[in-house]
């Protein structure tokens, strides 16, 4: 993994591996699987991880129906007309009543519905909060390019360059001159950004009020939902964005309609080959990092302490790798997608701190987000 340590190569045995090699023995061994369902004490972890197993075989399927759900607009029907019985539900998705069914039994076992009372369905524990978020709805959408990647997961493992559905969704990952990207290059990616930064930007301004900043320049901050919502919260703070030039071109009509107009900006370039704007005594980096391999983030750290002022801060928010409880969201889900992508990594916190600390930051620390799974924050001081 790029965050471990170099493999010692010379090293091909270590005392631990006879343990090793009798636990892989048992858990390989079908006599011990009999034993261990069998053993009431052993019993629920067999079970456990036979359910686990499962769900690694079948996920794909789990998120076929959640795809469903949001294409027929399932659960928003549900919140508009409240719980309906399989025959209503038929006839308003134009479904035939046995895949009525299929699916609504699908979505209740998944607890995205669930069975109320007089043979009727409404929404589960997992499908509420789908309601009214386009931003997650576009995320789901938005898959249909990766698992068309997916479909051979060896082949992209072994392909040399990236190039593939998800790597034409986002253009700038592969481009060798991203600032040439023309408006309807980045019109898809753009705008799933914007439908979808709120979540973050809630998150990240929970965990670091602005008050106490006179400027922020929020880095590759796409049409500027971040800038809007970090200005409303802080009525001093002055915005600029930085971001490619067909992108930030979107910004402008959002700062209008947001009251904000006087206060943002924007500043479109390359941030990998041009120089940053100065003036700013925050800079944000959300969901920006983990896109780009080590040398361009270096790249980009290089850029943003030369335009801070010593004492000035950087916020890095994005999902980060080995965060506690969601392990499975950066080394795989992430891994994999960035893969398919064809640039950028989910970097633990630990890696994070490595590489701003070589670019000139100094007293990193992580600020507390509500939810570590979407959003984790760095907070660092530019040093002398
Ligand atoms: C994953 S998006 C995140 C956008 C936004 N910060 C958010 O959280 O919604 C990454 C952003 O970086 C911008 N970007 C990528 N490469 C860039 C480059 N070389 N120079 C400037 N912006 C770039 C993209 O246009 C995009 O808006």
């Amino acid at each position: 993994m790029h965050h471990a340590r170099p493999l010692d190569a010379s090293a091909t045995t270590h005392w631990s591996d006879a343990a090793w090699a009798l636990r892989d023995r048992l858990l390989t061994s079908p006599q011990f699987r009999r034993w261990a369902e069998g053993f009431a004490p052993a019993r629920w972890v067999a079970r456990r991880r036979a359910a686990q197993l499962f769900d690694l075989l079948a996920g794909f399927v789990y998120s076929q129906v959640l795809l469903v759900c949001v294409r027929v607009r399932l659960l928003e029907l549900l919140a508009e007309q409240g719980p309906q019985s399989l025959q209503a539900l038929a006839q308003q998705l134009a479904l035939p009543l046995p895949a009525a069914e299929r699916l609504v039994r699908a979505a209740v076992a998944l607890r995205l519905l669930e069975a109320r009372p007089l043979r009727r369905y409404g929404l589960g524990v997992l499908g509420a909060p789908m309601v009214g978020n386009s931003g997650l709805a576009a995320m789901v959408e938005h898959h249909e390019a990766l698992y068309r990647d997916l479909t051979d997961p060896v082949a992209l493992l072994r392909r040399p360059d990236g190039g593939g559905a998800l790597a034409d969704f986002w253009p700038y990952a592969g481009a060798v001159e991203p600032g040439a990207l023309e408006a309807q290059d980045v019109a898809a990616y753009s705008s799933l950004m914007a439908v979808s930064q709120p979540l973050v930007a809630e998150q990240v301004l929970q965990a670091y009020p602005m008050r106490q900043h006179r400027r922020l320049l929020d880095v590759g901050g796409g049409e500027g939902v971040f800038a809007c919502a970090a200005a409303r919260q802080a009525p001093q703070l002055e915005v600029q964005v930085f971001d490619l030039p067909s992108v930030v071109e979107r910004a402008h009509e959002r700062f209008r309609r947001a009251g904000v107009a006087q206060r943002c900006s924007v500043q479109g370039g390359d941030f990998l080959s041009d120089e940053l704007p100065g003036g700013a005594d925050l800079v944000s980096l959300l969901r920006v990092v983990h896109d780009h391999d080590d040398e361009r983030v270096f790249r980009l750290l290089a850029a943003v302490r030369r335009a801070l002022p010593v004492g000035g801060r950087l916020l890095l928010a994005e999902p980060m790798a080995e965060t506690s409880g969601a392990e499975a969201m950066g080394d795989a889900y992430f891994g994999f997608y960035l893969l398919a992508m064809g640039r950028g990594q989910a970097r633990s916190e630990a890696r994070l701190r490595e590489m701003l600390q070589a670019s000139g930051f100094a007293q990193v620390r992580r600020l507390k987000t509500r939810m570590p799974l979407q959003t984790s924050v760095l907070l660092a001081t530019a040093g002398e």
